[in-house]
């Protein structure tokens, strides 16, 4: 686990501000939120599972040599999610995670064809995570929505299958907005997935996939032509094509940035060398997102503090930054402005205290 939880170059007053600040988290993996709490206990639920119990262990677990490294692991971690009891209550958990660092909207990505190729059956699993939903909705007031998304490198039968599960309307679960596309990128072409995309877009759902994470701006590219990508998972690569940063500004396509992450995994070598700023001087709708927070050693908070000293930024401009985030959600207009709201609220006793 990369150890930078609460950036310590952020200023001590903006951290304050940033734990306060209501905010939206668009890209956050399922499995990949799963706390130590959680994974040590579930991998003392499955003693033969090679995930260690020991949460300082953990630690280790989770420091990542490359991306093929990071999936190997994370495949590990999935292995644990057995039951529909598990199901749940790593659903309910995250979102109490969330909760407690001011999410008040999050979309998380869940991945379905792992958890039924291995066992987990559908219907359960889908009233396991709607349970969760409404559950953490009352509990907590966060609203939670679902992206299904395609391991990629499980080919096309995975790809039928999460299909399947996201357009079926005796499956689809009611808190499901997005499909989304995950996993490595090399060898795993984006355009084979159009036909998929296709059918999930006529089914109503907003297309979301990973590109150019651990590949060039033309698999981004693809991502816009072949997916019609409404946002890009990363798209940390789109900084080498400047007509491509020209394309996403124009077109408002946000981009889902987890700085974090790209350490984490080594698609990024330092923060300091993160396009994130790239992005902002293009004009590009840069969102802020966690990916796999406990895997990563950080949570949506440090993300938005390494952001600020990224970009350089205020309080008005860390504000700018979560209201983007709400604007790129797929909430409707009155969740949105309620949210907006709220930021602004806060944001402006904030600065008159
Ligand atoms: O579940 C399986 O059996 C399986 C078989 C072959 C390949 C896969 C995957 O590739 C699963 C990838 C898994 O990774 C998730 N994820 C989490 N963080 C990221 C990220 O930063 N970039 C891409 N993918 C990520 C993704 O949601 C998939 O569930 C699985
Ligand atoms: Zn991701």
């Amino acid at each position: 686990m990369t150890e930078h939880l609460v950036d310590p170059r952020a200023p001590r007053d903006l951290t304050a501000f940033v734990a306060g600040l209501p905010k939206a988290e668009l890209h956050v993996h399922h499995v990949g939120s799963a706390s130590p709490r959680i994974v040590s206990e579930l991998a003392a639920r499955h003693p033969d599972s090679k995930v260690p119990t020991d949460p300082a262990a953990l630690v280790d677990y989770f420091s990542f040599t490359d991306f093929a490294h990071f999936i190997e692991v994370y495949l590990s971690v999935v292995d644990l999610i057995r039951t529909p009891e598990d199901v749940r209550l790593l659903t309910f958990e995250v979102a109490r995670d969330l909760a407690r660092q001011q999410v008040r909207y999050a979309e998380l990505t869940i991945t379905p064809f792992s958890s039924t190729r291995r066992g987990i059956d559908e219907r359960a699993f889908m009233d396991a995570i709607e349970d969760a939903r409404k559950a953490a909705e009352a509990d907590f007031g966060t609203v939670l929505r679902w992206c299904f998304d395609i391991p990629g490198e499980a080919g096309l039968e995975a790809a039928e299958e999460t299909t399947r599960l996201a357009t079926d309307d005796r499956l689809r679960p009611e808190g499901l907005v997005s499909f989304g596309l995950g996993g490595p990128e090399v060898g795993v072409p984006r355009p084979q997935f159009k036909p998929y995309f296709d059918r999930a877009i006529a089914a109503g759902l907003h297309s979301v996939p990973h590109a150019g994470e651990t590949t060039g701006p033309e698999t981004v590219w693809d991502a816009l032509t072949h997916l019609r990508a409404e946002r890009i998972g990363h798209g940390t690569s789109s900084a080498q094509d400047p007509k491509l940063l020209a394309h996403l500004a124009e077109h408002g396509i946000p981009l889902e940035v987890c700085p974090t992450s790209n350490i984490a995994t080594r698609a990024v070598r330092t923060l300091d060398e993160h396009p994130i700023k790239e992005f902002a001087a293009a004009g590009v709708v840069v969102t802020i997102n966690s990916d796999d927070p406990p895997m990563f050693g950080t949570d949506l908070d440090n993300e938005y503090a390494v952001a600020a000293r990224l970009l350089d930024l205020d309080e008005r401009g860390l504000a700018d930054l979560a209201k983007n985030a709400v604007e790129a959600s797929f909430l409707d207009a009155a969740g949105k402005a309620r949210i907006k709201e709220e930021i602004d609220t806060y944001t402006a006793g904030w600065l008159d205290r």
